[in-house]
């Protein structure tokens, strides 16, 4: 065994998986039988840092093709030996709260080898002259030297990536290992991307049973989050959570199974409602939702009251100012949006949503004698929020009036802001546009914000697809009844693209099957077999330019990324056509894909910090593949925004796009390819929505059976227990109406009876109830019966 100490000037390779690294070093001192300054490193490292000094044990290997190299068993960060450096490593960001006069102080206490003295000795920490919190963190930065990067390389050997061992740690810091060694199955309901196949791997190793309570728990927290993750439902039926554990565990002891559920329900983590069980936390979110709006609700008293008279008129102003005439339904929207606490809006394309924002804009201003000044100060009355930067700009655009990112208006996830430190809302009214996009978790944190605002205005299409996060939030609010709604269903557009609009409605309505399959001057329908689809959207695509489509107007939508006529497929395609290669242009190559210079690119996830969100569409500027901070530099709706190698695993090429991913978003020409390959996700609202994304033309390629089946599949059957909660809450008597008896449409499953119901009552769950020796065909579970009662 050799040991040298050498600086790092690069990672050259990493790999994120086992964390396998070459590193490029730069030898300080002397390196046995080996002449040169620099030497390329390998090996398993938890975690280096570019720039710092390490001392590594290993041996010199030779490599066939690269010569020789640096094989390290073990490393560690070496400390710094010279007075500067160290005074700069205690006053890094590794050290909270000791800055470079506290570091000198602790170097002329201790002297150069401070940080081993206090490492092996952390009582020397009292001598020294420094606050509680400066001595604290001392302590902390020195026991975490070496853990982290020991945690990290321990964890990739149980198959965790650094990504999610990087969370644990920040979770356990230097108590990783031994919490997952204490119950490995602990941390699935704390630590996102950690699941139960991990913690099983690293239970097997400790010898764990397959019935041990800690690994059924597990797999019970595995589900539920599931459920609310992949599917988006709040809670589960307990049947269905039973099996699936059992299956995830591989043990068919249902009793203890069953038995956990029951303890879970005690320590307050998991509840069980009659026939349906959820995680405490998200039964307590949509709780906390149903509370907060009848909060909101019960400060109505202090909301402007405007008559009938005062009303119409300055309805008849907006309709001067705007040279339109409201019918009487849109009319009775600018009523409810300006008499009402809260008040909801919805409508397919075309029926005016946006120009009924207008017209409760214009008339508030009139009744509320809002000076024009004042809607551009800092503390504006109108607030207008979207869930997507795109949707967003366009409310921006058409009222003229400054509208923000729900999560820019609260200042969400930007710089140190948690949950507790959100915007205040206050000023005459709050509309959100896109409102069936927002999930459970911002919508709890908008209501949350909202203060003294005097009217808020939900607008939406309830039938587009659900949030892609949990809940259903926006078809929940209206199912309640508790809010007054204004169902729009005339349409008011006209003109060449209003044949687009018709299909749509019909989609909606799940009718004029046929109607898919016309040709007509904006629609047309290409059939062909799933393998043919990416050569027949490239044809469309070169049509399209040839006929003179701006390339950024041109946008192919897919159901999914896999598969023949699947998103990435197609954007290899499509990609060749709209951006081909050039000799020596600068690419970057990312999980699979290659990004070049003037793609068009997709952000996967909220950015904040950069002001990106899920869903949004940017252009590549320009690429620096040797600066691995400052990669690429995009533009983002006109601004340049930088993206680390780290930040673009969050992108992918946008020439082809998930539909889920645009919704919010609409363009000139939407090509969409649909096939039986999509069987799971056929759905009425998945169609809906692809359709209502075109502006202007609309290509259906793909497989007839598909459309079709997805036209007659009714979507949003989401379980979700927001509906019940808000109506037992703000005490709404919901109407009979058609949606309580048991059918097939969308909205039944949304009001169905077996939600989780509103009060909480104590429903045990007990062994002996379960285990009841009968057989239920249903979820093929022998000998086992379930049976709730009340505790
Ligand atoms: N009462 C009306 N009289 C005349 N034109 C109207 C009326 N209401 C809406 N329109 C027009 O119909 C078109 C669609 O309206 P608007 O854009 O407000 O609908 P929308 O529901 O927001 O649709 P989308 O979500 O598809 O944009 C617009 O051109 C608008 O000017």
């Amino acid at each position: 065994m050799t040991t040298f100490t050498g600086k790092i000037n690069r990672i050259v390779f990493e790999n994120d998986q086992d964390l396998y690294k070459i590193l490029d070093v730069t030898i300080i001192g002397k390196l046995e039988k080996y002449d040169r300054d620099e030497i390329k490193v390998t090996g398993n490292f938890g975690d280096v840092q570019v720039g710092a000094t390490y001392s590594f044990s290993g041996r010199l290997i030779v490599h066939n093709k690269f010569g020789l190299q640096f094989r390290s068993d073990n490393y560690k960060l070496a400390l710094p030996h010279e007075k500067g450096s160290l005074i700069s490593y205690l006053s890094s960001s590794k050290f909270p709260g000791i800055g470079k006069k506290a570091a000198s102080a602790i170097i002329s206490d201790l002297g150069m080898d401070a940080l081993t003295i206090l490492k092996e000795k952390p009582e020397k920490v009292a001598t020294l002259s420094l606050t509680k919190k400066q001595k604290d963190s001392l302590l902390n930065g020195i026991s975490l030297m070496d853990s982290y990067s020991e945690t990290v390389l321990k964890l990739a050997q149980f198959g965790l990536n650094k990504k999610v061992a990087g969370r644990l740690y920040q979770l356990y810091h230097g108590n990783t290992l031994a919490k997952l060694e204490e119950d490995p199955y602990a941390s699935i309901a704390e630590v996102t991307g950690y699941a139960f196949k991990s913690a099983d791997r690293i239970g097997s190793k400790l010898g764990i049973s397959s019935a041990d309570p800690k690994r059924v728990n597990g797999a019970i927290f595995q589900i539920l989050l599931d459920e609310v993750a992949k599917e988006g439902n709040t809670y589960i039926k307990l049947e269905q959570l039973l099996t699936e554990a059992s299956k995830l565990l591989q043990v068919e002891q249902f009793d203890v199974i069953a038995d956990c559920v029951n303890n879970l329900q005690h320590q307050g983590k998991v509840v069980v409602m009659g026939k349906n069980a959820a995680l405490q936390e998200i039964y307590e979110t949509e709780t906390d939702i149903a509370n907060a709006m009848k909060n909101l609700v019960e400060k109505s008293h202090k909301s402007s009251k405007y008559s009938e008279k005062e009303l119409n008129r300055a309805i008849a102003q907006a309709e001067a100012k705007l040279k339109i005439t409201y019918d009487e339904t849109q009319k009775a929207a600018i009523k409810n949006a300006l008499t009402n606490p809260i008040s909801i809006l919805t409508g397919g394309p075309g029926t005016g949503k946006t120009t009924i924002i207008n017209g409760i804009l214009l008339a508030l201003r009139d009744l509320a004698k809002i000076p024009a000044s004042s809607l551009y100060s800092t503390d504006p009355p109108f607030l207008l929020a979207a869930p997507t930067g795109r949707a967003a700009k366009r409310m921006e655009e058409i009222t003229g009036i400054t509208a923000k990112t729900i999560h820019r208006l609260l200042g969400l996830g930007i710089g140190e802001n948690d949950a507790t430190d959100l915007n205040e809302l206050n000023g005459e009214i709050l509309i959100i546009d896109e409102m069936s996009m927002v999930d459970m978790f911002l919508f709890k944190q908008l209501v949350y914000s909202i203060n003294e605002t005097k009217h808020i205005v939900f607008v939406g299409d309830k039938d587009q697809l659900p949030s892609v996060g949990a809940g259903n939030v926006f078809a929940d609010l209206i199912k309640s009844q508790a809010f007054p709604t204004t169902v729009l269903k005339q349409i008011h557009r006209q003109g060449d693209d209003s044949s687009i609009i018709t299909l749509a409605h019909d989609i909606n309505m799940g009718k004029n099957v046929q109607e898919l399959f016309q040709k007509t001057s904006n629609y047309s329908f290409i059939s062909c077999p799933p393998h043919e689809v990416a050569h027949v959207v490239s044809q469309i695509v070169e049509r399209a330019l040839a006929k003179g489509f701006n390339p950024d107007d041109v946008q192919v939508l897919g159901a999914m990324y896999q598969g023949d006529g699947g998103v990435n497929n197609l954007n290899d395609v499509i990609q060749e056509i709209m951006n081909p290669t050039k000799p020596n242009s600068k690419v970057l190559e990312v999980h699979d894909e290659i990004f070049r210079i003037g793609d068009r690119i997709l952000q996967l996830q909220n950015n904040p910090e950069k002001d990106i969100y899920n869903g949004q569409i940017g252009k590549i500027l320009a690429i620096d593949n040797e600066n691995s901070q400052k990669c690429m530099v995009a533009d983002f709706d006109d601004r340049e925004i930088t993206f680390s190698k780290k930040d673009l695993f969050d992108l992918t090429r946008a020439y082809a796009i998930t539909i889920h991913k645009a919704q919010g978003s609409e363009f000139p020409l939407v090509i969409l390819s649909l096939t039986m390959q999509n069987y799971v996700m056929l759905k009425r609202n998945l169609l809906y929505t692809a359709v209502t994304r075109a502006e202007k033309n609309l290509v259906l390629i793909g497989d007839p059976r598909a459309y079709e089946m997805a036209l007659t599949t009714s979507g949003n059957d989401r379980k979700t227990g927001l509906t019940s909660k808000l109506q037992a809450t703000l005490k709404v008597e919901p109407k009979e109406t058609k949606k309580q008896i048991p059918a097939k449409s969308d909205q039944d499953v949304i009001s169905n009876s077996e939600e989780i119901s509103p009060e909480k009552k104590n429903y045990i769950l007990t062994p002996e109830l379960i285990y009841s020796g009968q057989i239920d065909p249903m979820i093929g579970m022998q000998d086992v019966k379930l049976v709730t009662r009340a505790g």
